[in-house]
């Protein structure tokens, strides 16, 4: 809410007391790279002073602690935390992270424009500050069955909300390239104004054409090679750190005092539990601070620049006129916020509990066919078996050929060789689709685990060596309105359910922490050697990112874009 001029005017002239001081600490400023010693003088949610003495009708003793701008995560989708919006302000705010811009496109894919409105209707109620980019590519592809269709027109209803910022990652890449009507009719709705990209290994002349159709943005680049060409054709370039896509070792190197006003940070997909163990984006500044990366180039990437990218010119400084976004740390390197405040507020437990509750939506959106040990036979009489190619930290795949001798015209998994059998099964009750592939990384052993979070589409997917007890997590996932599940021997093993859309939680962040190692525990205990098992199980469905994935339609061939078995 916009403080009258006259407040501002005279609190920050210290003609009289500011609503709140914070007292005695240095500002960080992050265009000069210097540290300015004063008090910080705040109206409302606005900063109207600082580098002075002021008087406040409350004050807080922040002396010895340095101050900088509050944290913007520039691409995420909350979903992905497995939370719920407040859950995931609960979790991530007090780290100093007051701005999530989020695509609800996970939501969406599963109950339409309805999803978006749930995360608008939150983001008017969070102690952070939730933006949205209205999401793009719902379906992703057509290989694929998704919940829900969203064409151009129901996202320039949407607009003009107050908390939208733009269109969200235009995913489908080769749909621009190939110039798809409903491709382009989403980009020429939002031409002018912001356009996030996705555009993962593309170069050349391709990646002029895509950045030329007004595309400002990437967080999928995986080398500093792919980053640096895409910063030096224009694009800012999101440095992304989530549960899978692990990308900050690769292109932090790139991210200089010279980059840093061009580069921001993103998580993308981040769970409660990588986030307590390791944090969020104070993880991102700590671990690039300890590389040797210049102290203001990361706290730059982390607000000053993730604001101007994205044109929120009311934040990203610790200076007058800014929201109040302040983070208090005892040390720069450290990154651990001893106080935070989002729009002047203190993120303090008295503020989360003050916030009033969102009603959940997505309830009951499991509708699977009901499956058994013959829905996921593989039946074929050629040896020769795509496969799809697990690569730990990345949602990448490769795409293998391997020799799958058939039995009786049915082909059947080999832990021996690391070859798991993968189903996907569509579960929004449109066709039933099921589709059988094989793929190698996960390890595993015995058993199966089964998810309803498997993006974009949110179908079921499942990866395991015994058909019985694919079926077996398969059917628990229609049974608790979706969730991840781990089954061996007939005995379903861990379970976290996700009533939300199949896709969060409504327990606290904290249970889900807890669930999630005892997931993971029982995963590694059927031979899972992957750290993350559940978000890399969730990205073998994506068909917008290379090179050999799975849908509810057959195997997708991401470079030939097509549908091959
Ligand atoms: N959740 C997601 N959806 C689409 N593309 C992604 N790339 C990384 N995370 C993604
Ligand atoms: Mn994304």
């Amino acid at each position: 809410m916009a403080q009258p001029l006259s407040d501002l005017i005279a609190q920050g002239r210290g003609l009289v007391p500011a609503d709140l001081v914070l007292r005695g600490g240095q500002v960080l400023d992050l265009v000069t790279g210097e540290t300015i010693p004063g008090d910080v003088a705040i109206c409302g949610d606005t900063i109207v002073g600082i580098g002075a003495a002021y008087e406040g009708r409350e004050v807080l003793d922040v002396s010895g602690l340095t101050l900088v701008p509050g944290f913007i995560d520039t691409h995420l989708h909350i979903e992905s935390s497995l939370v719920t919006p407040l859950e995931f302000d609960r979790c991530v705010c007090p780290r100093g992270v007051t701005t999530a811009i989020c695509d609800p496109h996970e939501i969406a894919n599963v109950i339409g424009v309805e999803g978006i409105d749930y995360f608008l209707e939150a983001a008017t109620r969070t102690v952070m500050d939730i933006r949205v980019n209205l999401s793009s590519c719902v379906p992703s592809t057509e290989m694929e069955t998704a919940g829900a269709r969203i064409e151009a027109e129901a996202l320039v209803a949407l607009k003009d909300h107050p908390q939208v910022i733009g269109l969200a990652e235009m995913m489908n890449y080769p749909g621009v390239l190939m110039q798809d009507p409903g491709v382009l009719a989403k980009l020429e709705a939002f031409r002018g104004g912001h356009i996030d990209g996705h555009a993962p290994l593309l170069s050349g002349k391709d990646l002029n054409a895509y950045i030329a159709a007004g595309i400002r943005t990437e967080h999928e680049a995986t080398s500093a090679a792919e980053a640096r060409e895409k910063l030096q054709k224009g694009m800012r370039v999101l440095i992304r750190e989530g549960s899978v896509s692990k990308d900050m070792v690769a292109l932090s190197p790139l991210l200089s005092e010279r980059t840093s006003p061009y580069m921001c940070l993103c998580t993308d997909d981040r769970n409660p539990l990588d986030i307590a163990e390791q944090g969020h984006l104070d993880h991102m500044i700590r671990w690039m601070i300890g590389q040797g990366i210049p102290v203001p180039a990361a706290y730059r990437a982390a607000s000053l620049s993730a604001a101007e990218a994205f044109g929120l010119k009311d934040r990203g400084q610790i200076a007058p006129g800014k929201r109040a976004d302040i983070v208090a740390l005892e040390d720069l390197a450290e990154c651990r916020a001893r106080l935070v405040l989002a729009g002047g507020r203190v993120a303090s437990a008295e503020a989360f509990a003050a916030r009033e509750e969102v009603a959940p939506v997505g309830r009951g959106s499991v509708r699977a066919p009901k499956v058994t040990a013959a829905s996921f036979r593989a039946t074929s009489n050629a040896a020769e078996t795509h496969v799809i190619g697990i690569l730990p930290g990345k949602i990448l795949t490769e795409h293998l050929i391997e020799e799958v001798p058939p039995e009786g015209g049915e082909k059947r998994a080999d832990p021996g060789r690391d070859l798991a059998k993968v189903a996907v099964v569509e579960r929004h009750g449109r066709n039933g689709n099921i589709a059988v592939g094989f793929v190698r990384g996960f390890g595993l052993q015995r058993g199966a685990i089964a998810s309803t979070v498997c993006h974009d589409h949110h179908n079921i997917v499942a990866v395991g060596v015994s058909e019985a007890d694919m079926a077996l997590a398969a059917t628990r996932l229609s049974e608790i309105e979706g969730g991840f599940v781990v089954a061996e021997g007939g005995t379903v093993l861990a379970e976290l359910a996700l009533p939300v859309a199949g896709l969060m939680s409504l327990e606290p962040f904290e249970t889900v922490e807890a669930r999630l190692k005892d997931l993971r525990a029982a995963a590694k205990g059927l031979g899972v050697v992957l750290d993350e098992p559940f978000l890399q199980l969730a990205f073998i469905a994506l068909p917008v990112i290379p090179a050999l994935k799975i849908t509810d339609r057959g195997l997708v061939d991401v470079e030939a874009f097509e549908i091959i078995g």
